[in-house]
């Protein structure tokens, strides 16, 4: 695989040549986590957001994954979602659902979308109290060192502005420490109403993964991995953070194109 691979504080950066090795790449360690997982806690808890991401994850549909993931086994939450129907365009359920769900045997009942009869404060409410219930009973694992739950998996994409899930610059969500899932109705981004995973959910998970590709992203990538006074509040992909869990960036080149070169000695 012609990729550049590093860790440094800021997680394991993994850069590829190409959009097509990258999906390559993310369908393995998508693939081999749920193995671990199932292996580990007989399910696999993955939670997944909008935006180019799902595209990204379109070998997973494919053979080898589509026979040898133990689909049967997964729970699917999403790290945020629009307050929209399921059957809207903009639904991130219904991107993942026709981009993957809909492809692959997952159990219908293992499909954690939002309540979208609701507002956004009562979705994120009826959010945070389904996810209560999987840790209760452990489908979701949880963090030894808070009462989090402990995602096995949560999949981001990166907006340009250094968004992940529906956590934008400088908005006052990005402080929340006590709940677990919260609302937004003025996104920068639309459509306006969100609820989304906070940071201290996303920080609990075994796994995190930012996935980013093209130029555009490049001056936010290099602010959250390589600035050293950075400002966090800004860049809101610089407060992932796993505390106990492993943080992997999968990067284009052009996405890359801004980070320190000589960070990335290594073509393998
Ligand atoms: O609902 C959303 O808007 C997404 O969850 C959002 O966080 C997305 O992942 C980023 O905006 C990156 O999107 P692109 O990869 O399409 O740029």
């Amino acid at each position: 695989m012609a990729h550049s691979e590093v860790h440094n504080n800021r997680g394991e950066l993994r850069i590829y040549e190409s959009v097509d090795e990258l999906g390559t790449d993310l369908a393995d360690y998508v693939a081999e986590l749920s193995e671990l997982s199932v292996k580990e806690r007989g399910v696999f808890a993955i939670a997944l957001s909008g935006g180019s991401l799902i595209g990204l994850l379109g070998k997973l549909c494919k053979a080898p994954y589509n026979r040898t993931i133990d689909w049967a086994k997964w729970y699917i939450f999403w790290a945020d979602e629009r307050v929209v129907a399921k059957n809207h365009v903009d639904s991130n359920y219904k991107l993942a659902k026709d981009g993957l769900l809909s492809k692959v045997p997952i159990v219908p009942s293992h499909v954690h979308s939002i309540n979208d009869s609701v507002s956004a404060e009562a979705a994120a409410d009826d959010y945070e109290f389904d996810i209560r219930q999987m840790v209760r009973t452990r489908l979701i694992s949880v963090s030894d060192i808070s009462d989090c739950p402990k995602f096995d998996l949560i999949l981001l994409g990166m907006g340009s502005d250094g968004h992940i899930a529906s956590l934008f610059p400088n908005h006052l969500v990005l402080d929340e420490k006590d709940q677990w899932v919260t609302y937004i109705t003025d996104s920068p981004k639309p459509p306006p109403e969100r609820i989304t995973f906070t940071l201290p959910v996303i920080n609990s998970a075994s796994n995190v993964a930012l996935v980013v590709t093209g130029g555009n992203k490049a001056e936010a990538v290099c602010l959250a991995v390589d600035a050293v006074e950075p400002d966090c509040q800004s860049i809101p992909a610089r407060m992932v953070q796993p505390t106990k869990g492993k943080l992997v960036w999968f990067l284009d080149r052009p996405a890359a194109s801004k980070l320190n070169n000589s960070q990335f000695p290594n073509q393998g």
